[in-house]
């Protein structure tokens, strides 16, 4: 909904008009007065006060190469079909806007920590009871081994040359059997009696008690004795691959819980699959709440265009998600409360309406539903109304992202990507950090995540990320160029500090995340 602004912006003490104003997050005004102080501390110690640490570093053109969309997007702007808000938005009026509700503002005190938010996600989600299914291998791709993929065969499954060339037994020089070779793809061949030489294709399966296989490019044959000889020394089990060399009947080869990519294609139909126990991939309803957004066209009357439908489909199916199409609710709590109730998604991600504005309604239709609260608020800027929830069994989980779009970004990173990855049985990837070149602002309390772009070295540099301009929690332009979340801590870091990077998902969302399954 609309009709609340952000205290933080064009406060003293907060950047320039023309600077990112709105990157220090709104915030309760106890916690304005925090960072103002914080700021001044920052400020007298530092050259250039009053100028922030992203502003001084240009965006990095050209990095927006790595979002590209991907071929078998929805086509941009496209509307859903029940979308009331879709074509004609309520006319609005400042008479109709309704009173603000009488329940209380939530308190600060229930937000839980950034680090413990995403565990708890995580938990939520691996205690969601998912029964996996075989699938074939042709449409495995994308989902998840629902248990290890172990060995059917030893790989390779017979002692096999390595090369194209002669295989030989015992020492040289050896006698050329005429007329005969071996190739791929043949039934076992007779054993070769040492001081024998035989054609041989790579892949071809080994006679018993061959000795070394010798490339045809360093062995030459005397015609008229009949012999070969080797050019260099010839090693025994030179250009042999052994039966079992990449692994045993049994082995393990991948564990539960990766990702079937499609190198685990190829792995797993070599080692014997014509199918796989996978872990379905979670279902995901996404609600897109608020009267004001416009689905096409330009902004106008106070209008907007809605940023998140067009952007959370692909993001949630990069994460892991079987998604359908967003749809529009407006400011209605009683289609919210139908959309919840009804949904047989494993997941409900709503967008907007999760502070106490007079529309906002996520907070109280969930309490009327029986829903239970796991995370109602996160020490984090942006995002930090952000919410978790689970309806009443058998229904799905809820993760509410709030309405500001960098805010909602920062809720699919922070709830809804562990979460979707416990749904999924996903192994988490080993968290990882990166230097920061400029000092990032912190927040006084909460954990910052702030758009950022990798740079490689240069100059005897290092390998670092910058951060970019419009991280403001209504912009999308910076994390539209960058290449990763900095996860700042409170306080802020100096340049040359190591901050732990989120990654964005794009690699696994192109293009075969994108609806080309099934
Ligand atoms: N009194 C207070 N007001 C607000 C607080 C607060 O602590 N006290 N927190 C602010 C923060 S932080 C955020 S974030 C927002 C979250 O609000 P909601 O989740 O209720 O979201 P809305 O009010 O519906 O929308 C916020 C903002 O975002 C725009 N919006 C919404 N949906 C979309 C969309 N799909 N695409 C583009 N833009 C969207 C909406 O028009 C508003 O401008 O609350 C603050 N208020
Ligand atoms: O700043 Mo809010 O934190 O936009 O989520």
């Amino acid at each position: 909904m609309t009709g609340h602004h952000e205290p933080g912006a064009g406060t003293g003490g907060f950047p320039p008009p023309g600077a990112d104003s709105s990157s220090i997050p709104a915030m309760a005004a106890e916690d304005e007065r925090a960072v103002e102080e914080a700021l001044a501390l920052v400020a007298s110690n530092r050259p250039d006060r009053g100028v922030r640490p992203g502003e001084r570093e240009p965006s990095a053109p050209g990095s927006s190469a790595a979002h590209s969309p991907a071929p078998c997007s929805p086509a941009p702007g496209s509307s859903a079909p029940d979308s009331p808000a879709s074509h004609s938005p309520l006319p609005r009026s400042p008479a109709a806007v309704p009173s603000p509700p009488s329940r209380p503002r939530r308190s600060r005190a229930r937000a839980t920590p950034w680090e413990e938010a995403r565990a708890l996600a995580a938990r939520a989600g691996r205690d969601f009871p998912v029964a996996a299914h075989r699938l074939p291998l042709d449409r495995a791709l994308g989902h998840v081994l629902a248990e290890a993929l172990r060995a059917l065969t030893d790989l390779p499954s017979f002692d096999t040359s390595a090369m194209d060339g002669w295989v030989v037994a015992g020492p040289g020089p050896w006698t050329v059997r005429e007329g005969e070779g071996l190739l791929a793809g043949h039934g076992a061949p007779g054993a070769l009696p040492d001081g024998e030489a035989v054609r041989i294709a790579t892949g071809a399966r080994l006679p018993a008690d061959a000795t070394a296989v010798i490339r045809s490019e360093h062995a030459h044959i005397d015609e008229s004795k009949g012999l070969l000889y080797a050019q260099r020394e010839v090693v025994p089990g030179q250009d042999i691959r052994p039966r079992g060399q990449e692994c045993r009947t049994g082995d393990e080869l991948l564990p539960a819980g990766t990702l079937v990519a499609p190198a685990v294609l190829g792995l797993a139909a070599a080692a014997g699959y014509d199918a796989l126990a996978a872990v379905p991939r979670p279902r995901v309803d996404v609600l897109v709440l608020g009267d004001e957004l416009l689905t096409s066209g330009l902004p106008y009357d106070g209008l907007i265009r809605d940023a998140l439908g067009p952007m959370l489909g692909p993001w949630l199916r990069a994460l892991g998600g079987e998604v359908g199409e967003p749809r529009r609710l407006g400011d209605d709590a009683a289609a919210l409360r139908h959309a919840l109730t009804t949904s047989d998604a494993d997941l409900v991600v709503t967008t907007g309406g999760t502070a106490a504005g007079p529309v906002d309604h996520v907070h109280p239709v969930l309490a009327d539903i029986g829903a239970e609260l796991l995370v109602d608020g996160v020490d984090v800027r942006p995002g930090h109304p952000m919410l978790l929830a689970r309806l009443p069994s058998p229904g799905p989980y809820v993760v509410g992202l709030p309405g500001n779009p960098l805010a909602a970004v920062s809720g699919l990173l922070t709830l809804a990507e562990p979460l979707l990855r416990g749904i999924a049985g996903r192994t988490a990837q080993d968290p990882y950090r990166a230097l920061v070149h400029d000092e990032v602002q912190g927040h006084p309390h909460d954990t910052r995540l702030v758009p950022v772009v990798h740079r490689a070295a240069r100059g005897g540099g290092l390998d670092h990320v910058v951060p970019l301009h419009y991280n403001g929690p209504a912009m999308l332009r910076g994390i539209a160029a960058a290449d990763g979340l900095a996860v700042v801590p409170p306080g802020g870091v100096r340049s040359g500090t190591e901050v732990e990077i989120l990654d964005l998902p794009w690699a696994s969302a192109m293009p075969w995340t994108e609806g080309c399954f099934t």
